[in-house]
């Protein structure tokens, strides 16, 4: 199988996921593309959808789900979300595609964190991904060079402006053994509005594909794993 054909099949084992007549918080990326398309033959059994970023908001429309401002919701029982890498702890380093700062929301609202990858993202440990961090664009250059005293290689991602308006610092070369703390850490930095690690609010279910199957992952299990 295709690494694509991976993302859909982890994305369309999410479905089982949904709660009827209630609203679903929906990521972005790829994977989640895969998700929404799936979503759309259930759309009459949901309210609707919280949205993560403009693409996917668009992706919901175009198959007529509602999407709803997060501010008139007050509970979001299920948010499903992709990653660029994810740890055993079900740490994640997300934002590949700059959408971290809404998915972190959504993600700090929701109950449950279903988190959809193909087995490439599954990681001993985080950090050859460039861990993105969002930043005020007045702040990019203070920013940087903090992030390079904590160990990184900080790049500004190219010709990208964030759905808030902000800029996107990569930073290169970290090997994150305590992604608790540096989350902390980095989000102290005066300018930065959000950076990609999710420690704090890690993933409660992993659904990750791969040539078997999908396996899905139990954070609270003491990872117990079934093949669905
Ligand atoms: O900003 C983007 C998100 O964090 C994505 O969930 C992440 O980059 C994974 O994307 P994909 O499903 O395209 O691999």
């Amino acid at each position: 199988m295709t690494q694509d054909e991976l993302k859909k099949a982890a994305a369309l084992a999410a479905l089982d996921y949904i709660v009827d007549d209630t609203i679903v918080g929906v990521g972005t990326g790829s994977t989640v593309n895969h998700f929404i398309d799936g979503l759309a033959a259930m759309r009459t059994r949901i309210r609707g959808a919280v949205s993560s970023s403009e693409a996917s908001s668009a992706r919901l429309a175009a198959h007529g789900i509602p999407v709803f401002d997060l501010n008139g919701i007050e509970e979001i029982p299920l948010y499903v979300d992709g990653a660029d890498e994810i740890d055993g702890r079900f740490c994640m380093i997300k934002g590949g595609g700059g959408a971290l700062t809404r998915e972190k929301i959504v993600a700090a609202v929701s109950a449950r964190f279903v988190c959809i990858c193909d087995a490439s993202k599954l990681v001993g440990t985080l950090g050859r991904f460039p861990l993105p961090v969002e930043v005020i664009p007045m702040a990019c250059s203070h920013v940087a060079r903090e992030l390079a005293r904590l160990g990184g290689q900080p790049r500004v991602r190219e010709n990208f402006v964030t759905d808030n308006g902000n800029l996107i610092i990569d930073v290169h070369g970290l090997t994150i053994a305590d992604p608790f703390t540096l989350e902390a850490r980095i989000d102290q930095i005066v300018g930065v509005v959000t950076n990609g690690l999710f420690a704090a609010r890690g993933a409660d279910v992993l659904l990750l594909a791969g040539s078997e199957g999908v396996e899905r992952r139990l954070r609270d299990a003491a990872m117990t794993e079934t093949r669905i």
